[in-house]
This record gives C-alpha cells, structure tokens and sequence, in this order.
C-alpha cells in the first residue's frame, strides 16, 4: 500500500514537483519504506510468537501460517473465514495470544451464551473500553458507536426519543420514498444512467477500512506512522478529511437554515437539529466537533449497515433464483391484493404502501438470511472492567478485550445446524409468518442495552428498496465479478458489486400473480 503511493509519486508526470522536494520528500518516502520494513519484520515476529502460543494452547496453527503471506501483502486474507474456521474446532471461543508488547492478545467467542453474559446480564463489565475507542477516536470521535456510560447513555436515549416519535418516523418515510423514486433512485430508466460517485461515501469506506488495520498493527507501531504521516495512517487523516468536509458542510448548511427560520417555523425533526438544541453538562451549546461526531455516527450506524446488507442479499439472490421468485410471488401477491385487482399501475411508478411493506414477510425472512451469513458489522468488541467468567468456563481477567465473532456465529453448526452455511429463508418461516431469532444467536443487530435503534426502520427500508427494484428488474451479477469481503468497520465488498438490471416486462410479471405459495 506504502509503495503503491510512493510509486504514485515517482511517476514521470511529477518529476518536476519531485526535483524541488527533492530532500524533504526523498527523505519521507526512505522513512516510508523503512517504517514498512519494521512493520513487516515485528509481523513476522509476532506470527512465530503467536503460532508458538497457539500450539502451547493446543490450538491449530496451520490457519495462522495460512494468514502469514497474506497479512505480509497487505492484510488482504479473509479474516472472517478464519476467525470462522478456528472458532468451529474450538466449540466457540479460543484465547488468541500476541507477544507481550503488542495489543493482540484477546478472547474470541462466538458462543450465544457468552453473548448474552456480554451483552446483556453483565453489560456494565462490559463496556467498549478504552483500547476501542483509542483505536477508532480518530474517525468517530465521542459519536455513540464509541462512546461509554454517560456520554453513551446521553446520545442513546435523545436518540430513541427521537426514533419514536412520529415526526421522525413521517420525515424518514418521506426521504425513503424520494431516495427510491428519485432520478437516482429506481424510477424506470434512471438506472441505466449509472450512478454518480459520491466522494464523501469513498472517503468513509477508506477510513472505516484503514481504521480497521490498526486493530491489526500493533498500537506503538500506528501511533508511530501516524505521527509520521505514513502508509495506512497517510490514508486515514486523507480520508478523514474528506468525510470532515461533508459533516461541517452538513452542520454550516443546517446553522445557517435555522438562523433564517422564525421560531414557530423551527419544525424542523431530525437528530442533527435536535442536538443542536442542547446543552452539554456545563449548560453550553454542543461544540462542532461533537455535531461532527454525531453526523459521522449516525450515517455509519444508518447508512453504510443498511446499504451493505443490501449489496450481499442482491449478491445472494442471484445465486439463488428460487428465493427470488418466491419474493416476487410474495410483492405480487400483495400488490393484486390492491384495490382494481392485480393490473399493474401503468404510468405512474408502483409506490409500495407502508402497510404493504410490513406484510412482506418472506423478503424479511431473505434479508434476515443475507445478515446471518453477511452481517453489515462482522465483529464487534468488549473490553473487561472486573475479573469474571464466561458462562462456557471462559475465564476473563480485568482489561482483557473480547472479541465477539458475529460473521462466525452465523457459520456455526451448533446454532444453526448442518445447513448453516445455505441461503434458506425458510428458516426465518412458521406457518408463513416471519419468526424473529434471540438476539444472542441473530446478533446483527446486536442485542441488550446496546441494541441497533435503527433495527425496525433498517429492516422498512431495506423491503421497500429491494421490492421497489425486484418488482421492476432482474438484477444480475457480472459474471466473473470478484465477491469477497473487506476489512473495515462495516462489511462492504472488496470490489463493490457489478450488476446489470434487465427490465421486468408484464408477461414475466403475471406469471408470479398467478404464482400458489
Ligand atoms: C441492516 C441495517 C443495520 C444493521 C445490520 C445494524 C447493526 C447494528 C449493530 C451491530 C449495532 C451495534 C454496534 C456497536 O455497538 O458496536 C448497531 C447500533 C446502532 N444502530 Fe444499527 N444497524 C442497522 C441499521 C441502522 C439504522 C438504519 C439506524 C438508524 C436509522 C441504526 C442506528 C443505530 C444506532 C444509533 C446504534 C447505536 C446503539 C448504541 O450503541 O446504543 N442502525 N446497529
């Protein structure tokens, strides 16, 4: 990655730019290059440590040797499927051991049981602690997804004010329906105009992605190449900086717009504007950087989740054309159940009704399925305050951080039985209603106290979306396409996902009116 963009900089186009830095820049691309150098070398370290602790634990080293070259080229392995594999030989949970000066060491589970202890009975042992939000303050801040105790408690509970109010609730069903319908949205023949990239959404996916390598690094190791403006952590502040631009843009825009309305006009409902209107505990108006890490927060909890689940229950779906015809049974059905029979309003776009989406129950069950097997958070982590014991004998000593395995738990036999790795949305069906799962086995959505806040409107626009599309067309993968995972916050696709989308015409469409369950 380092090399990458030195490279970039050594290119012939800027030679002459080169030639007046010459001495500043030469010497920061030699540091570069060095800085790589030691990081390989203290990975190489730890690796042979590591494999060395992992055979004194009994556990099997030959998926640690497997990650070796890979991690070397630039952490490019499928960790999840390793974390996956090893959690299965070890029924659930192993202790994973780094060299002492390092900050791999933690515990890995992936057991409901201890999810539950975790996240629920023994929540207060049990806060994000301080090694996570040291490691992720750069990008959120003091925003919710980072935060603990007060400042957690505080943003929760505006929040879910906010979430239940029916303001809200009519303001994010109105932006859902002009997100869906607009030019960009899937209105008939706007897909085909592609779709404009968003510089802000690039900036967000690289930082979540480069944060995620410090997990990885050891924390002296980071904190030097970010003190040095080098490699991952070059990318980091670059990117930061891009998605820093679009929340103070946000946060100006929505000053200036309450500046300028009078006050009985101050309807205005959304989260932004309602943290604008408190206080903080010394009776003062939130600073911008709080604001900032707010807006960051909340479009990485609402947007980003909701957008991968997507990506992946599309991708699935094409693997699997009977889950898709069974969906398109189930929109047909509900849209003949319409007044004036089951005709297809011709001119206007076909505009879901909210009562129409929540019968949708086999498009909730497929999409429940795609976020077992591809969760939009894929690992999450705890750190713990007092000594304690996992219900499975686990035992934890104060300050020890505990990674919980939510990609893995949906690939364990023990949970989800012998076809736990196949896409089967019948499992989510009794008697064609949608059964909802223990949090502590479905953990997408996380569970206890820290539970999403966005689950049910997540679970309304993502229906709405993906039958406003489904209905009017065939979304089909470029074949050939490469579909793996990324590591970052969130699960987005190491390449995105290529697709072409083949116009439902009426024929197709009668034949899932007439389609018997
Ligand atoms: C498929 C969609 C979604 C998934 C899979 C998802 C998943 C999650 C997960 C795993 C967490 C826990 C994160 C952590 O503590 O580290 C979480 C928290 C949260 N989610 Fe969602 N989410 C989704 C959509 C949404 C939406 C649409 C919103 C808002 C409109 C939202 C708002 C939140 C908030 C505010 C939290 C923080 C809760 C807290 O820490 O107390 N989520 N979500």
């Amino acid at each position: 990655m380092n090399i990458n963009s030195t490279n970039m900089t050594l290119s012939p186009s800027s030679s002459g730019y080169l030639a007046r830095n010459f001495l500043s820049h030469g010497l920061l691309v030699l540091l570069d290059i060095q800085i790589i150098e030691l990081f390989m070398a203290v990975i190489v370290f730890v690796t042979i440590h590591s494999l060395r602790q992992q055979k004194r634990q009994g556990l099997p080293v030959w998926p640690f040797l497997g990650m070796l070259p890979s991690l070397l080229v630039g952490l490019q392995v499928d960790m999840y499927e390793w974390i996956s594999s090893v959690l299965c030989r070890q029924n659930g949970t192993f202790v994973f051991k780094g060299p002492w000066f390092t900050n791999l060491n933690c515990v890995v589970t992936s057991d409901p049981r201890n999810l539950e202890h975790l996240l629920k009975t023994k929540f207060p042992n049990f806060p994000k602690g301080e090694y996570f939000r040291n490691t992720v303050q750069d990008l959120l801040g003091n925003g919710i997804f980072n935060a603990d105790d007060e400042i957690w408690q505080r943003q929760r509970k505006t929040a879910s004010i906010e979430f239940h109010s029916a303001k809200f609730r009519n303001l994010t069903t109105e932006s859902l329906l002009e997100l869906v319908h607009s030019p960009f949205g899937v209105d008939p023949g706007c897909l085909s105009l592609g779709l404009p990239e968003i510089p802000f959404a690039q900036a967000f996916e690289a930082a979540t992605e480069a944060t995620v390598t410090r997990f990885v690094t050891p924390t002296l190791i980071w904190k030097a190449m970010r003190h040095l403006n080098l490699g991952t952590e070059k990318k980091l502040k670059e990117s930061i900086k891009g998605v820093d631009q679009f929340a103070d843009e946000v946060i100006r825009t929505r000053k200036k717009e309450l500046s300028l309305q009078s006050e009985d006009k101050k309807q205005r409902s959304d989260l932004l504007t309602i943290f604008m209107g408190l206080k903080d505990e010394r009776g003062q108006p939130f600073s911008d950087k709080f604001l900032r890490d707010i807006c960051v927060n909340f479009i990485l909890a609402g947007r980003d989740t909701s957008s991968v689940a997507l990506s992946w229950f599309f991708w699935l779906l094409n693997r699997n054309p009977a889950v898709e015809e069974r969906i398109l049974a189930e929109i047909c059905g509900i849209v003949g159940e319409r007044e004036g029979g089951n005709k297809r309003e011709n001119e206007s776009p076909l505009i879901f009704r909210p009562e129409e989406v929540k019968k949708m129950a086999y498009l909730q069950a497929a999409l429940s399925e795609a976020l077992r097997l591809y969760p939009s958070v894929p690992v999450d982590h705890k750190e713990v305050v007092e000594d304690d014991v996992f219900p499975d004998g686990t035992v934890l000593k104060k300050g020890t951080k505990v990674v919980y395995a939510i990609y893995a738990m949906g690939r364990m036999e023990g949970i989800w039985g012998k076809d736990c790795r196949e896409f089967k949305p019948e499992r989510w069906l009794r008697d064609g209603r949608f059964m909802s799962e223990s949090a502590y086995k479905f953990t997408a959505f996380n569970g206890g106290p820290r539970l999403c806040l966005g689950k049910d409107f997540a679970y309304y626009q993502m229906k709405f979306a993906a039958a406003s599309i489904l209905y009017r067309y065939h979304v089909k993968v470029v074949e050939n396409h490469p579909v793996i995972p990324k590591l970052a916050l969130t699960m987005y696709m190491k390449y995105g996902l290529k697709v072409k989308l083949y116009r439902r015409d009426q024929l197709e469409l009668q034949k899932f009116f007439n389609f018997k369950h």
